[in-house]
Formats: C-alpha cells, sequence, structure tokens
C-alpha cells in the first residue's frame, strides 16, 4: 500500500534521514520505533510533504507516487496523519475540531454522520461536543486528534507517539482503541517510543536509529529479542 525507497530527508543542509526504505501492506499495523531524536517523527512528516526530500526518494502510496505532491493532495489520497503532540484546536469545540477533520469534503450531511459513527468509538464526547478541547485531558485530546483523523476517511492512519505524556492507565486505553480501529480493517503506520507498547499491538515493525533503518521484524520476533532493543535504546528502558 505504501513503498517508501532511498527516503533522504533535510532540514535546510542539514540530512537526518539516510536511504530509509519502508513498506505498509493494506490492513497491516506497522510501527516505527527507535530512540530520542532517531528521525521517527521527520520520517512521518517526509510522507506527508512537509519535510524536503531528496530527488532519490521514491514515495509511492495505493500505486502513484505522492513525494512531490503537497501535504493536501496527501491527504486527499487517503494518508492522514495524527501529528505528534496531538494538535487539537484548543479554542474550538470537540464537534468544531472533528469538522475540521473533514475540511477537505463539504457534504454537511455527510460530516454529521461520520461525527455521529465515529464518536462511538469514544462515547463520553456525545454529551459533550460543545465543550472546548482546550479543556480536556491529554487523553481525551489525544482520541479527539485520533477521531479528527478518521473524520478524513483515511486508507492509511498515521498516528505519530499517541502515548507522548499519558499515564500509563490512559495509554492501555488509547492503544485498545487503536488495536480496535486497525481491526476493523484501517491500515496504520505508528511512531512509538514506548517499544513494548508497540511491539505488543503491531504486526511488523521497524528501528529507527541515526536517520538509518537498523533492524525490522515481525513484532513478535521482535519482542523476543530483548538484548538488541536495549542496545538501540541506550538508557530510556
Ligand atoms: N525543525 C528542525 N530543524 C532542524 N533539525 C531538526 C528539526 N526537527 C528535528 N530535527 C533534528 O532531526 C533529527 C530527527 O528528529 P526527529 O524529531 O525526527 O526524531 P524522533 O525520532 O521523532 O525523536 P523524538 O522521539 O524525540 O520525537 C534530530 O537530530 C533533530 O534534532
Amino acid at each position: 500500500m505504501l513503498t517508501i525507497k532511498h527516503l533522504d530527508s533535510y532540514y535546510g543542509k542539514a540530512q537526518v534521514l539516510h536511504d530509509v526504505d519502508i513498506e505498509v501492506k493494506e490492513g497491516q499495523f506497522v510501527a516505527l520505533l527507535g530512540p530520542n531524536g532517531a528521525g521517527k517523527t521527520t520520517t512521518m512528516m517526509s510522507i506527508s510533504g512537509l519535510v524536503k526530500t531528496s530527488a532519490q526518494t521514491q514515495i509511492e502510496f495505493l500505486g502513484e507516487r505522492i513525494e512531490r505532491l503537497k501535504p493536501e493532495a496527501i491527504v486527499a489520497r487517503g494518508l492522514v496523519h495524527v501529528p505528534q503532540g496531538r494538535g487539537v484546536f484548543p479554542g474550538l469545540t470537540i464537534k468544531e475540531n472533528l469538522i475540521m477533520g473533514a475540511y477537505l469534503r463539504n457534504s454537511k450531511k455527510e460530516t454529521n454522520s461520520d461525527i455521529e459513527r465515529l464518536v462511538e468509538l469514544f462515547p463520553k464526547f456525545k454529551e459533550r461536543m460543545s465543550q472546548m478541547a482546550g479543556t480536556l485531558s491529554g487523553g481525551e485530546q489525544q482520541m479527539l486528534a485520533i477521531i479528527r483523523g478518521l473524520m478524513a476517511h483515511p486508507k492509511l492512519l498515521m498516528l505519530d507517539e499517541p502515548s507522548m505524556g499519558l499515564a500509563p492507565i490512559i495509554v492501555d486505553q488509547i492503544y485498545e482503541t487503536i488495536a480496535q480501529i486497525n481491526k476493523s480493517g484501517m491500515t496504520i503506520l505508528l511512531v512509538e517510543q514506548n517499544t513494548n507498547m508497540a511491539l505488543q499491538v503491531a504486526n511488523y515493525a521497524y528501528i529507527l536509529s541515526v536517520g538509518g533503518i537498523v533492524n525490522e521484524g515481525e513484532s513478535c520476533v521482535l519482542r523476543q529479542d530483548e538484548e538488541m532493543i536495549k542496545s538501540y535504546f541506550k538508557g530510556q528502558h
């Protein structure tokens, strides 16, 4: 579904990704893991068209090359990115945030029926549609960001560190929902520092270190190789 070849990414003249290859198949749940500063967020931003890439970079999504498209054209093709830090609009209500997720479509009727359907993932929102997003807890804001992503009708959903800054019990709830979304047929590419959690839910994982892929494999296999994981996450696990 998504094939990335020779991804080199730059901030100005500084190259932070070197020849990264990643593949995500339809229906799969793929995790991109790695220590602080490895380049995980940069990879996701490069896929979304938000970071400069080299001429040899190739990104193919659903059979079409997308590496030179604008971010909104990439979203319109069904590649939707829920960013690190959630990015909810604090001064807008829950409902207004969800409507923003559907900004590329203009059917009010469809938007309302999508909200009704998707809010079942987190029924607490049902009675609180006019609450300001800025007054929600971190976990609730993360759920809102995920549901807002789904409002864009993704074919592949990219989630950047949904566990960031959340208590373990909340992380478990968020991950139950993400697993449910994947089971309903959604393809997922996840960036995480929470390696244990990611390897429990993903089918396949890539490990990124200093801007390059250093290991990859089925999650059930990687999970058993604690020494390998530790070696890449020195001091972080
Ligand atoms: N806007 C920027 N300008 C310049 N360098 C940047 C910028 N954003 C990130 N970097 C650098 O690029 C490298 C990769 O950063 P990136 O955020 O992709 O890592 P990460 O694996 O997602 O880490 P984290 O888990 O801490 O978010 C780091 O060395 C970082 O300092």
